[in-house]
C-alpha cells in the first residue's frame, strides 16, 4: 500500500526510497543482469542500435553529443506498451527481452501506483489521468558508467538535469547518484540500498500541479570502487498527449504558471540544449510578473 499525504520538502520536492513497493526482487536483479550483460558486449553488438534519431525507438551512445553525458554509455529504448516496443529491444544478450521485459512491467504497474497516490496527495483524487498514464510513456534509460579515480576527487559522469516526464524510478547497482535541493548549494547522495527503488518527481509534474511540486535536479557522479550500472524509468502520458496545469489546481491566488506541451515538444527542445543546459520545465514558465 503505498501513501503519500500531499507534503513535499520545503521546496515541493518528492525524492524518496520506496522499499515495499511490489517489484520482485528477481525483477530487479534480472534487470542489473541484462543491462551489466548488454554493455560487456563487444561495441560492435552495441552499436547496431547507434543512431542519432532522438525519435527513434531505441538509441545506443557512448559520447556527449547530448550535452549532459560526460562519461556514460547509454542505451534508450520505450516499453509500455511492451508489445509495441520489445521487438525494436536488443537480442543480445539473449536474455535481455525477458528479463528487461519483466522489470518494465512491474515498474510500469507501481509508477501508476505511486502516480495515484501523488494526484491524490494534490487533491485530485485517486484516479486522475490513471487510465492515460497506464497506456502512457514507459521511457527506459539503461547507464553505464566506468569506474571512477580515487585520486581524481568527484567526477562526473551525467551533468546536473532534471527529468521529462511525471516521475522517474531508479535503480542504482551502487551508489553514484547525487540530487540537489533547488536552493541549496551541495549535492546530496543517494544510497544504493539492497531492495529500494529510488523515486523523483519530473517536469510535467511540476507543470501538472502547477508549481506546488519541482522536478528534482539530479547528476551521476562516477564511483571510485566499480563500474556502475543505473536505469530510469521515465513515466508519462503519451507521446502526442499535452500535459497542462491541472485546473483544480490553478485560481487566482495562483494563476497558471507554465504552457502545455508533450513529450514531442520535448523532444524538439533538446537538440537546442546542449551548449548552456536549463530545465525544459523553465522554458514552458508563463511571465506571471
Ligand atoms: O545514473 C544515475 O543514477 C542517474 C541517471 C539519470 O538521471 C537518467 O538516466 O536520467
Ligand atoms: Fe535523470
Amino acid at each position: 500500500m503505498l501513501r503519500y499525504d500531499g507534503n513535499a520538502d520545503r521546496h515541493g520536492i518528492i525524492n524518496l526510497q520506496v522499499v515495499n513497493h511490489g517489484v520482485s526482487k528477481s525483477a530487479m536483479s534480472g534487470a542489473l543482469e541484462a543491462a551489466w550483460e548488454f554493455f560487456d558486449m563487444p561495441s560492435e553488438h552495441k552499436e547496431v542500435f547507434a543512431s542519432d534519431d532522438i525519435r527513434g525507438p531505441i538509441r545506443y551512445d557512448t559520447s556527449a553529443r547530448d550535452g549532459i553525458s560526460k562519461s556514460r554509455s547509454f542505451l534508450k529504448h520505450y516499453a509500455n506498451p511492451l508489445q509495441d516496443w520489445i521487438n525494436f529491444w536488443p537480442t543480445q544478450p539473449p536474455t535481455y527481452r525477458k528479463k528487461m521485459g519483466m522489470y518494465a512491467v512491474e515498474i510500469q504497474r507501481l509508477s501508476v501506483q505511486l502516480m495515484g497516490a501523488i494526484v491524490q496527495g494534490l487533491g485530485l483524487g485517486p484516479v486522475y489521468l490513471q487510465e492515460k498514464l497506464e497506456t502512457g510513456l514507459q521511457f527506459m534509460a539503461l547507464n553505464h558508467y566506468p569506474q571512477g579515480s580515487s585520486q581524481a576527487g568527484d567526477t562526473v559522469g551525467l551533468a546536473p538535469h532534471s527529468d521529462y516526464g511525471f516521475i522517474t524510478i531508479l535503480l542504482q547497482s551502487s551508489p553514484g547518484l547525487e540530487v540537489m535541493h533547488h536552493d541549496d548549494d551541495h549535492w546530496t547522495p543517494v544510497p544504493a540500498i539492497p531492495g529500494a527503488l529510488h523515486v523523483h518527481i519530473g517536469d510535467h509534474l511540476e507543470v501538472l500541479s502547477n508549481g506546488r511540486l519541482r522536478s528534482l535536479l539530479h547528476r551521476a557522479i562516477l564511483n571510485t570502487d566499480e563500474a556502475r550500472i543505473s536505469i530510469a524509468s521515465l513515466h508519462g502520458v503519451a507521446i502526442d498527449e499535452k500535459v497542462d496545469c491541472a485546473e483544480e489546481l490553478v485560481d487566482e491566488n495562483r494563476p497558471k504558471m507554465y504552457r502545455e506541451s508533450s513529450f514531442h515538444d520535448f523532444l524538439d527542445f533538446l537538440p537546442t540544449n546542449v551548449e548552456t543546459y536549463r530545465r525544459f520545465v523553465e522554458t514552458l514558465k508563463i511571465d506571471t510578473a
